[in-house]
Formats: structure tokens, sequence, C-alpha cells
């Protein structure tokens, strides 16, 4: 018999009802009672809806992240945080969002600073980065683990307790004193062992162990790290699975295969070519568990063609195969079910977590029992696959017509920099630092709320048009109150900075309830890009004028690069990512051309998703990096040397990539930069960054207000890197997330700071 397995759940609930209970306990609205009760039922439901499988995740659950749930469970907690004197899971929550000084519910008397997010190996899901120094030390606190444990096992369920494992563990965490997490190992090797021990006196057979830094490039440190731990891990009292994902373990497969544990998951999607070698490296008795379903999509499984796979391999390995998700199903939304307002054709393409699930027990049985029991299923699969394979709504000639004539020429500006700097600043006749934010003002619940009616038919088209452009005349008296330079319309009438072009674009579908957490309690709707993508109408036009028509200061249009719109949609497995981005670029092209035709002087094309594409591993970079430089490059160049094109990019280390980022021949990059002190800014500097920049002089992720002197005080360090006529003052990333009150005075201190250094 196959196994069936799942490597996790998405937590976030169906209708987002982990999101709202946070929420409302932030917000002083309920107790911890509450939302410990809404996690409860919660994993209940969730567990109940993975019935049917041999083995169920326990411990994928979360509050918040699963790296931070790893860090408590491990006791290494951050030196601010560890004289906390209240409940446990508020002292998880201060590392998680921070505390502003004047919280003044631990007695402390002192804020406390959140631990930085980053994303998750190529997801867009961010976790709490660990910190290490020398002097770490590590204790076990098995008490969250073994109470879901308890909770699942009282519910019946066949549980595989789900950890992180030690080497990825300090592979994505972060040494603040600059000493090596590696030599942290065998400190931290004994407490997974009391972890194992603990979940063993428990009765548990498997825990799932992931490390998916194996599908990285190790340096050989990190490689020979594996063999120390799992040696000592491998204690004889419980079987270890361990799970690798997102990718190929290619030069890595002889190692994880050598490994002393009792099983291997491999990513049979992104990493089919590893299948044959694992089966030759694998001890005979080791099990091989293959994610043949894809956990980074939404489409249905050809289960006929991975039928075709397995069944040769179901016939060497016998019980020795399980089969799984590719990973984990964190990054995907949980029911198709509730998707009622979406097209028939295109939701018979789609499989969502629960219904992946069900392929995984179909494709079992079918190895079980034969094909031949399966007819009616897997013949419905087959239509639903050429269904989605042979539609005209996917394949549309003057689309492909349209990329075929593509030339190096549309991707180039008429003149080079130096000569389109003159002719703008002729024409704009900005002050030097010139000030500006970088699109998003506040998306306030009123916004929302009206966003809500709209869709409920409760406010008419015209309503609702009018309340977003209440919204953005707000915004515009506002940022002309602060004096800032360069003005924005604000995004009020954005559900999402990617969702909202992908509703507008033909060849997307989009979701009424598709959320896939993003980080804590904030989520994302990624649309789906299904088909051949064209723009039938001007998506932003229309917001952009009316913004101009308030104010004489220039107004910057707002769209988001084909690259982010890519990275952040679930896109065509059926084309390379490449194709379908240059689609998006010709459809932004045209975009950015009907904005300079309505007059509009400045446009901003956010790419903060285009470092975040990089692959897993650096020996692919340069051909993403080509094509997505090349997308960018035919969406914005197409305007006159007048028009000043700005890109914006946040959660960017740029060292590796500079020479990419010059050659998108933006006239004005905007930055993430004060989390670092203006470090970031080195790369900017030594690679003789020959365009304008704008680097972010406060971190709009902290609820805390940046004083004058510090932005003053960045923008000198910023200074010393960049020739002062080349630089921006402005946030490091957009407004959305903030409320007013700490937007204005921010915003009032930034644009004192540029006013004083201009008179410096
Ligand atoms: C810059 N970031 C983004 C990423 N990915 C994207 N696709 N978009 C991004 O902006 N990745 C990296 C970062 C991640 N950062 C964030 C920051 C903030 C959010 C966020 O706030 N998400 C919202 C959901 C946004 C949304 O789509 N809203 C819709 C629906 C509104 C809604 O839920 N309405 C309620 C009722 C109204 C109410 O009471 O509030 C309802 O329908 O029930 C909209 O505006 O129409 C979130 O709430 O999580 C995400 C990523
Ligand atoms: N224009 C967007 C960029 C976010 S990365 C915003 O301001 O929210
Ligand atoms: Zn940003």
């Amino acid at each position: 018999m196959v196994t069936t397995h799942n490597l996790g759940f998405p937590r976030i609930g169906a209708q987002r009802e982990l999101k709202f209970a946070l929420e409302a306990y932030w917000n002083g609205k309920s107790g911890l009672d509450a939302l410990r009760d809404t996690g409860r039922r919660l994993r209940k439901t969730h567990w109940a809806g993975q019935q049917g499988l041999d083995l169920l995740p326990v411990g994928d659950f979360s509050f918040y992240d699963q790296v931070l749930d790893m860090s408590f469970t491990l006791g290494n907690l951050p030196e601010r945080v560890r004289d906390f004197r209240g409940d446990p899971l508020d002292n998880y929550f201060r590392v998680a969002r921070g505390r502003s000084a004047s919280h003044g519910d631990c007695g402390c008397g002192h804020g406390v600073q959140a631990g930085e997010m980053t994303k998750w190996f190529d997801t867009n899901y961010h976790y709490i980065v660990p910190e290490f120094s020398a002097s770490t030390s590590f204790s076990l606190d098995a008490s969250r683990l073994l109470e879901q444990l308890d909770e699942a096992r009282a519910l019946g369920i066949p549980a595989k307790p789900v950890i992180l494992g030690p080497v990825s563990y300090l592979f994505v965490g972060k040494s603040k004193d600059g000493s090596s997490r590696l030599d942290l190992l065998p400190r931290l090797l004994p407490v997974y062992a009391e972890l194992l021990d603990a979940l063993a006196s428990r009765g548990v057979e498997w825990v799932q162990i992931d490390e998916p830094a194996l599908v990285t490039e190790l340096d050989p440190g990190w490689a020979q790290a594996y063999a120390a731990a799992y040696q000592a891990l491998n204690t004889g009292k419980v079987k270890i699975l361990l799970a690798t994902y997102f990718g190929q373990l290619l030069e890595n497969l002889p190692l994880a295969c050598a490994l002393p544990v009792q099983g291997l998951h491999i990513d049979a999607v992104n990493g089919a070519a590893d299948i044959e070698p694992a089966i030759a490296a694998l001890p005979r008795d080791t099990v091989l568990s293959l994610g043949v379903v894809n956990g980074r999509n939404i489409w249905k499984t050809d289960l006929n063609r991975v039928l075709d796979l397995l069944e040769p391999i179901h016939a060497r390995l016998g019980d020795r195969l399980w089969i799984a998700p590719s990973c984990s199903l964190l990054h995907v939304p949980v029911d198709l079910n509730s998707e009622t307002a979406l097209d028939g054709d295109i939701r018979s393409w789609l499989a969502f977590a629960l219904q992946k699930l069900d392929e995984i027990k179909l494709l079992a049985r079918a190895l079980d029992g034969g094909r031949a029991a399966l007819r009616a299923e897997l013949q419905a699969n087959q239509a639903a696959i050429a269904s989605r394979r042979n539609s005209p709504r996917v394949n549309k000639p003057q689309v492909k017509a349209a990329l075929a004539s593509i030339d190096a020429a549309l991707g180039r500006r008429q003149s080079p920099y130096p000569l389109r700097a003159e002719k703008q600043a002729g024409l704009l006749k900005l002050p030097a630092f010139p000030t500006t934010t970088i699109g998003s003002f506040p998306q306030t619940a009123e916004i929302r709320q009206a966003r809500l009616r709209f869709r409920k038919g409760e406010l008419d088209l015209a309503a609702y048009k009018e309340a977003m452009r209440a919204e953005i005349a707000l915004a515009v008296r506002e940022q002309e109150v602060l004096g800032l330079d360069v003005l924005v319309h604000g995004e009020p009438e954005r559900n999402d900075m990617v969702e909202y072009f992908g509703e507008q674009l033909e060849g997307y579908a989009f979701t009424q309830y598709g959320w896939v957490q993003s980080y804590g309690s904030r989520c994302v709707k990624p649309p789906i890009l299904f088909g051949d993508i064209t723009r039938p109408q001007a998506m932003t036009v229309e917001w952009i004028t009316y913004a101009q028509t308030l104010t004489q200061k220039p107004m910057k249009g707002m769209l988001t690069g084909p690259v982010t719109i890519l990275n952040w949609s679930f896109v065509r497995d059926d084309q390379p990512r490449s194709v379908s981005c240059l689609q998006l670029a010709l459809a932004i092209r045209q975009e950015v051309l009907d904005l300079e035709k309505a007059g509009v002087r400045i446009i901003q094309i956010d790419e903060a998703a285009l470092r975040e594409g990089l692959p897993l591993r650096k020996s692919q970079w340069s051909d993403y990096l080509g094509w997505a430089v090349e997308s960018f490059r035919i969406a914005a160049n197409g305007v006159r040397d007048e028009t000043q094109i700005h890109t914006h990019m946040c959660y960017s280390e740029f060292n590796d990539i500079m020479p990419s980022i010059a050659d998108m021949d933006a006239d004005v990059i905007t930055i993430e930069t004060s989390r670092s002190d203006m470090e970031l800014l080195d790369a900017f500097d030594s690679f003789n960054y020959p365009n304008e920049i704008g680097p972010g002089v406060y971190d709009i992720h902290s609820p805390n207000i940046p004083t004058q002197e510090h932005i003053s005080d960045l923008m000198r360090k910023a200074g010393r890197r960049i020739p002062a006529e080349r630089l921006w003052v402005n946030p490091d990333c957009g407004l959305k997330t903030r409320a007013w009150s700490e937007v204005i005075p921010a915003l009032k201190n930034m644009v004192a700071a540029a006013r004083a250094l201009r008179e410096a």
C-alpha cells in the first residue's frame, strides 16, 4: 500500500478566521482564551479536511510564523524579550510585531523591536528571522507541539509532527555579532534530540523534519553539518522523514540520500530529475516520499501523467513509496468549493489545498487498485486537462504574434540618462533632495468597507468611484499641506498592487476567497494568470489624471511592473515564466504610454518582487535576470526622454544584482534602506550607479515615528555614498498598512529634514 501524507496545511482559515481572531486580540477586542479557542477550532477543521490521508501534519499550525514557533520551541528568544513576565503567547507576539514604548502592558516601560522579517525561500511568505550570536544558548520548550499532538490524538488523528530541521533553522537565521551560525550546531542538536525523545515518549512513530536548505547551493561547511546533525538525531526512538522542497537537490542528492534517516521527501514537481538518482542512491529500506502534486500552484494535476510516472516506481519500491504534495500547502488557498463566482471553465482547471489532497488520495487508490476502478474520476480529470490545453481563452494568436515581433529597440530609451535627466529637470523644476512617497496611503477600514459594499452591490459603481475620489482628494490635500514635491494619488482604489491589475487584464482570473498568508495576519489573494495576456482598456489613467487635476505639483502615475505581477500571481505551468512575463510587459507598456499621452510626466513602475523571483540556485540567476530586466525595459522604456520613469524595490539586497538594476535604466529608483542604516547603498556606490536614487529614510513597517534628526542622519550617510544632486527623499515603501496618525508626523519630519538639507 502506498502511504499518503501532507507536509502542512494553510492555517489562516478558509474565511481568514485566524486573521480576524488575531486582529481582534491585538486590538483589545477579545482575550487570549478566545484566540486559543479559534486556534483549536481551526486545527480541528483542518485535520478533518485532511482525513483519509495516512499521516497528517501536526505542529504546522502557527499563530504567526512557523520559524518563530521553532525559535520559541528551542528557547532561542532575543535577549530583549527574555525578562517578560506575562503570557508566553504575548511575548511571542512582541517578537513578531514589536511594541512601541507607550504600550505599558508588561511593566517593562520600554519598546520592543520586532524581529526582522524576510522572504521564505522563493515564496511570497515572510518569516521572522532567528537571531544568533556567539553566546546563543538553547533550551527546550516543547509545550506548543506536545499540546497540539495531544489534541490531534484526542481526535483520533494519525499524527506526524512537523518541525524545521536544525541545519535549515540555522541557515535561515542571522548572526547579530558576525559569529558563525554553524558553530552553534553542537549546542543545538541536544535540544533537538530532547524534542525527538519527548515525541517518542508520546508514542510518535514518524516525525517530519523540514530541511529546505538542501535545495540550495551549500558551502562545504553547511553540507558537512548535515551529516553531523542527522548522526546525532538518529537515536532510533522515532523515524525521521527528512523533507526537502521548492527545488531540486541536484549536487546535494548524494548527501541527502546518505543521511541516517528513515525517509526522504523530495519535490517531484520542481525536482523531478532527482527521482531516479534518489531511487538509486537511497538505502533499500528507506522510504521515498514523492511530492507529485504542486504545492505552489493552483492547477489541477494531470493524474494520468503522474500515474505514468508513479506506476513503475511503485512496482519497484512497493510500500517504500509515499506520496504527498511537493511542499506544505501553506502557499495555496484552502478550498475551491468556496469559489462560486469563478467561471465554470476556469474552475474546472483548478485545485486548491483540499482538492490537492483529494488528488493524492486518488493517486494512491489508482496505484494500489489499478486505474480501471477509477475510470470515471480519471476521465473527468483528463477532460479538464484537455479543456485547459485547448481553450481559445488560453491561447491567443495575436498575443503570440506580438511577442514574436519584440526586438531590442522596444526596451531602449530614446537617449541615455544624462540627456534625459537634463530635459526632465528643465520641465519638472524640482528642488534639490526632492521629496516623494512610494504610492499607497493608509488603506483605512472605511476604504475596505466601501469596497466590500461595492462588491456586495450595496454601493453602485458611481458611488464607489465617488468614495475613492474623495480618498484621493484627501491624500492630495494632506500631501500639499505637508509640502511634498512629487505627489501620489494614494492607491485607495487598489485592493492589492498585483490583484488590482490581474482583475483588469484579460487572461487573468481572480478569486473571492483565494487567500494566502503573506505574514502574520496579512494575506494576499494572488490572481490566476491562465491565458495569453491582453489589456482591454486603460487601468489607472482615470484615477491618476483625476488626482493631477487637484494639484499643480507633479503627480506620479503608479503601476506594478511585469516581473512583480508575475511573481505574485499564480502563473501558467504550460509555458515558460519568461513568456508570461513578456506578455505582461507589453500590457504594462500600453498603460505607460497611455499615462504619458494623458500628460502624466512621472511614472513609477514598482518591481518589489524582482529580487525574490531569483532562482534558489545562483547558477540559474543570469537567465532569470536577463528576461526579467528585459520585461521591465519593454514595459518602461517606450516613453519620451521628458517622461521620468521611477521604479521601486523593497526587500532587496542589491550587491549581487547591481548590473541588472543599472540595466533597468529607470531615471529614479527608490529602495528600502533605512533598516540597514544606508549600508545597502554601498552597492550603488561601489558600482557607480549612474541614475537617481531615493534611499528609504524611514521604516514603514514600524509604528515608530522617525525624528527629523534620524532622517537627517540617514540622508547624511546616503550623501557620503551618492552625489547629492542624485538623491531623493522618501519612505522605504508604501504606507498602506499605517494609520494617518502615524503617516502625517513621520512625513512632516521627512519634509523638514529635506528642507534642512537644502539649506545646508
Ligand atoms: C508589498 N507586499 C505585497 C506582497 N504581495 C502582494 N500581492 N501585495 C503586496 O502588497 N508581498 C510582499 C508585501 C506583503 N505585504 C502585505 C502588506 C499588507 C497586506 C494586507 O494588508 N492585506 C490585506 C488584504 C488586502 C486586500 O486584498 N483587501 C481587499 C479585501 C478587503 C477585506 O478583507 N475586506 C473585508 C471587510 C473590510 C474590513 O472590515 O476590513 C472582507 O471582505 O471581509 C480589499 O481591499 O478590497 C489583509 O487584510 O490581509 C498584505 C501584504
Ligand atoms: N506602490 C506600492 C509599492 C509597494 S511595494 C505601495 O506604495 O504600496
Ligand atoms: Zn515596497
